[in-house]
């Protein structure tokens, strides 16, 4: 990464404020309580996974995180700052950048997708920038010349100019991490990141998620099933079944956790079988 790159981490104050504080979060649809009461708190500098058999919430929770989905009720801060009823846009600006289950990619290039990423930052805004405005086309040169430096972070330098259309599945799932990453975000929500993949992807990735921490000092709060990945790259963890939060710790004491075991019941997550993740080195 060259000096000029993302943000460095920081070296972790353990008397710093938490970089994300979820407190009795409930949603309701219908007659389906989908969280009830769930709490987290993720760290800075960390990697949190979110995990829970089918149904379980996750993918609820990260809708209320990314202000798809409105809590009923419970609050949801962002470094002191209260995320709570904000609109989607609003939080992306606050620094919460997401990735998608299946990948939500836009037609052209690899560097027109990425720079989506950008749009965020721009402060002259579509029409100036559609317009070509003196004072745009600089700043699309710098947000450019960013989009250049995190693909190659990611290691999409030489795919930069491909049209997406073309890349692997392991690829594209890279472009929206390198666009989730364009937002310079302070909390990565990746959504299932190696799903789909192949071993040798879900190895590039896991290597690339544990750089990306290393290097840009952001938190990332992870859905993932892949238990592998996750005994590998994750600092903590946090266990929902049915909405509500059973176990918070590490990977070792979640696994271990007999109420865990129970909500896993006939899916193994104490024998998870080891995954192309630990294959790789931290
Ligand atoms: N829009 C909705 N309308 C009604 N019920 C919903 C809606 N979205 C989710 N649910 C219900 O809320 C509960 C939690 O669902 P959610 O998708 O958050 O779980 P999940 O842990 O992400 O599951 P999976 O691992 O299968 O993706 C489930 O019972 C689901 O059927």
């Amino acid at each position: 990464m060259s000096p000029s790159g993302p943000r460095r981490a920081q070296a972790t104050d353990p008397g710093a404020p938490p970089t994300l504080v979820v407190r009795d979060v409930t949603v309701r649809f219908a007659g389906v309580l989908a969280l009830d009461g769930v709490d987290l708190t993720v760290r800075p500098d960390s990697v949190h996974a979110l995990i829970g058999p089918n149904g379980a919430g996750k993918s609820t929770l990260f809708n209320v995180l990314s202000g798809v989905c409105r809590a009923d009720s419970g609050s949801v801060t962002l470094a002191g700052r209260e995320l709570t009823g904000c609109a989607p846009h609003r939080i992306a600006e606050l620094g919460v950048a997401r990735t998608f289950q299946n990948i939500v990619l836009t037609r052209g290039t690899v560097a027109q997708n990425v720079l989506l990423g950008r749009h965020v930052l721009t402060r002259g805004g579509f029409v100036a920038t559609a317009l070509g405005l003196p004072g745009t086309r600089r700043e699309q040169r710098i947000h450019l010349a960013r989009a250049r430096e995190i693909a190659e972070f990611v290691g999409l330098g030489r795919l930069f100019d491909i049209p997406v259309d073309l890349l692997s599945y392991g690829d594209r799932k890279r472009v929206e991490l390198a666009r989730a990453l364009c937002m310079e975000p302070t909390l990565l929500l990746l959504d299932e990141p190696v799903a789909g993949m192949n071993a040798a992807e879900r190895a590039r990735m896991a290597a690339t998620i544990g750089r990306v921490r290393a290097a840009l000092g952001l938190s990332i709060l992870l859905v993932e099933h892949d238990m592998g990945l996750i005994m590998r790259i994750a600092d903590e963890v946090t266990v929902l079944d049915f909405g509500r939060g059973i176990a918070t710790g590490t990977p070792r004491e979640v696994q271990r956790d007999p109420e865990v075991i129970r909500a896993y019941l006939g899916t193994g997550i104490a024998g998870a079988s080891p995954s192309a993740a630990e294959e790789v080195g931290r």
